[in-house]
């Protein structure tokens, strides 16, 4: 597999750039606004803010927790400005940062409190969430092909709700070109060939997203596609609206609520699968490591070894799957993926720089539109390798 260079954020002009020259303060501040913090930490969140654009990164404090697991992962960049690490690296490090700041990990007031549950509580508790549940009605005069279709789309789609996302850009709807590639016929049908086997479902954001992702699990379960579901979650607040167990939860007790039936319906088969261990949840402290996939741990490699599937949400994911490189755009997403122990799914609107698997046409057409369209959010999409 050729190689292609790591993404940094001391480009000037780049879209990594702006994430921490643009995004996290704007993050930062809604953040502090969210909760009422006191004034170390809010002291300690602004330090964090101003190191991380003009300071060198200071390794972890002696009593850190994970302070030899995070030595060894930044060995060689430690006193180094942020810039000349990896973007993942430096985002992954930043987050982390975040949660110590704001005393996540220290015992007192704020240990284990979650400070993004403000913004993914109130996404889940809004008008939106109740269209969806509404609409999930309609799904059940669909044909079976079109109800197969309806639901990935949702999943994939529902991506472009990511909170740290709607910051900064329009939401919008979306349109056939907006899917860049799509491997869904593969997809479907490697499902069809595999049936009544496990799925891995690597999930992304919490709330709007994690709602069509639930509803698509069970979809999987009820057409037979699996008999077991793992679905992964990060173990703590990450990227601003990643999901966790909680979030989980929450969710499936949104749909359970819901006043129509069907989304009922699916809210009880979904407790009803947790209960029964034919849905698990899972999370490993690797989902919040600043490395790819590449890197997986052997306990989590074996985790995936012999799913029929795995799919995986979302940008960061997709990020950590193929290497956040910027590969020339039409480098073949099986080449990229190759190496994952299971076949992959990825369902991912785009909303950084690392893209594979477009064909020389779209490629062509996108850069003659002379905008940003790899970090926009308005564009996705579903793209499988099979690994026989
Ligand atoms: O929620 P998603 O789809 O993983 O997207 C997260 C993306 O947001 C960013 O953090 C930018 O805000 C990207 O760097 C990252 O890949």
């Amino acid at each position: 597999m050729p190689t292609a260079p790591v993404i940094r954020s001391d480009v000037p002009g780049s879209f990594a750039r702006s994430v921490f020259h643009e995004r996290h303060p704007e993050l930062v501040r809604q953040v502090l606004d969210a909760l009422p913090y006191g004034p170390a930490e809010r002291a300690a969140v602004q330090r964090l803010l101003a190191e991380s654009v003009t300071g060198v990164l200071e390794p972890p404090a002696e009593d850190a927790h994970d302070r030899a697991q995070w030595l060894a992962w930044g060995e060689g960049l430690w006193g180094r400005p942020w810039g000349e690490a990896p973007f993942l690296w430096a985002e992954s490090w930043f987050y982390h940062r975040l949660l110590d700041a704001i005393g996540y990990f220290r015992p007192g007031t704020w240990q284990g409190i979650d400070p993004f549950a403000p913004f993914k509580n109130a996404e889940l508790a809004g008008a939106a969430v109740d269209d969806e549940l509404a609409a999930l009605s309609d799904l059940d005069d669909l044909a079976p092909a079109r109800r197969d279709a309806a639901l990935l789309s949702s999943a994939l789609w529902g991506n472009r709700a990511d909170l740290s996302f709607a910051m900064t850009s329009e939401q919008g709807g979306s349109t056939d070109s907006d899917l860049l590639a799509d491997d869904s016929a593969l997809l479907w049908a490697e499902l069809d060939r595999t049936r009544g086997g496990r799925i891995c479902v690597l999930a992304d954001n919490a709330a709007r997203e994690l709602l069509p992702d639930l509803v698509l699990i069970d979809h999987l379960f009820t057409r037979g596609s699996a008999t077991r579901v793992d679905l992964y979650v990060k173990p703590r607040p990450y990227f601003v609206s990643d999901a966790t167990t909680a979030d989980v939860l929450a969710t499936v007790e949104r749909l359970r609520s819901a006043p129509t039936d069907a989304a009922a319906a699916i809210g009880r088969r979904l407790w009803h699968a947790l209960g029964s261990g034919e849905l698990t949840v899972r999370t490993h402290p690797f989902f919040c490591a600043p490395l790819p996939f590449h890197d997986l741990p052997a306990d989590l490699r074996a985790e995936f070894t012999g799913a029929t599937l795995t799919v995986l949400k979302g940008d960061l994911n997709y990020r950590r799957l193929v290497g956040d490189r910027l590969w020339p755009p039409t480098t073949p997403f099986a080449d990229a993926a190759r190496y994952f122990p299971s076949s992959v799914a990825a369902l991912r609107t785009l909303k950084s720089d690392v893209i594979t698997g477009l064909s020389p046409t779209t490629v062509a057409r996108l850069d003659r539109t002379h905008t940003p369209w790899r970090t926009t959010g308005r564009h996705a999409v579903i793209q499988v390798a099979l690994r026989n």
